[in-house]
C-alpha cells in the first residue's frame, strides 16, 4: 500500500491526481530538530524524517514531503504570526523567489528521494494588499505565508517549473518516481 505521511489537505488532493489507492498517516516530527546546510538539503532531510516517522508494514511505500520558500538562501517556513506573514509577503514584492519541495519515498527501509525547485515571481505589492491578504488568515498554515492556489494567485505573474510543486507536491516528477518503484497498484 502507498502511505502519504502528511496532514496537508493539498498534498492529499494532489496525490489523488496520480492515484486513488493510498492511505493517509500524518507523522509528527519536531521540524526544529532537523538542520541542513542549504534550503534544498533541508527539505530533503525533513521529507525523509517524515517518511521514517510513519508506521509502515513490509511492502508499503511511505511518502514524506516538505515545502519551503527560499529567498536569497534564507528559508521561509510557516509564519508565526500576522507580522511575520506580512514581512514575508513584503519581501516577495516585485521579484523572484524559489520554492523547494523535498519528496522521500521509503520502500523496505530504503529512501528514494528528490528535491524539486520552482521559481515564482510576485508583482509589486502595496501595503494595503499585503495587509488585506494577511487578514484573510490563509497564510498561516502555508510555507512562505501564501497559497498560490488561493488568494495569492492575484499576486503571481510568473512561475518557472512545476506549479503543483509550489502547492506542496511535484505531481509529474512524483508520478515518475512512484511508477519506477512499482507503487501505483
Ligand atoms: C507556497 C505554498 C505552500 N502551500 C502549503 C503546502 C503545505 O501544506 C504547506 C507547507 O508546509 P509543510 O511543512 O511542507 O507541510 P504541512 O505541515 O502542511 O504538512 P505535512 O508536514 O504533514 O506534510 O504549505 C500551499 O498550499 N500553497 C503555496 O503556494
Amino acid at each position: 500500500m502507498l502511505i502519504l505521511a502528511s496532514g496537508s489537505p493539498r498534498r492529499r488532493e494532489l496525490l489523488q491526481l496520480i492515484t486513488p489507492d493510498f492511505e493517509v498517516a500524518p507523522s509528527e516530527i519536531d521540524e526544529r530538530a532537523v538542520s541542513a546546510p542549504t534550503p534544498r538539503a533541508l527539505v530533503a532531510a525533513l521529507a525523509e524524517a517524515k517518511a521514517r516517522a510513519a508506521a509502515a508494514r513490509p511492502g508499503d511505500v511511505v511518502l514524506g514531503c516538505d515545502t519551503v520558500v527560499d529567498l536569497d538562501g534564507r528559508v521561509l517556513g510557516k509564519p508565526a504570526d500576522r507580522a511575520g506573514a506580512e514581512a514575508m509577503l513584503r519581501a516577495y514584492s516585485g521579484r523572484w523567489h524559489y520554492v523547494h519541495t523535498g519528496v522521500c519515498a521509503l520502500k523496505d527501509g530504503l529512501a528514494h528521494g528528490f528535491v524539486e525547485t520552482s521559481k515564482v515571481f510576485f508583482a509589486p505589492l502595496e501595503e494595503d494588499e499585503i495587509a488585506a491578504y494577511a487578514a484573510t488568515g490563509e497564510p498561516y498554515d502555508k510555507a512562505g505565508a501564501y497559497a498560490i492556489q488561493g488568494g495569492a494567485a492575484r499576486f503571481v505573474t510568473r512561475v518557472e517549473g512545476c506549479y503543483f510543486n509550489v502547492m506542496g507536491l511535484p505531481v509529474s516528477s512524483l508520478y515518475q518516481l512512484l511508477r519506477r518503484l512499482d507503487a501505483l497498484g
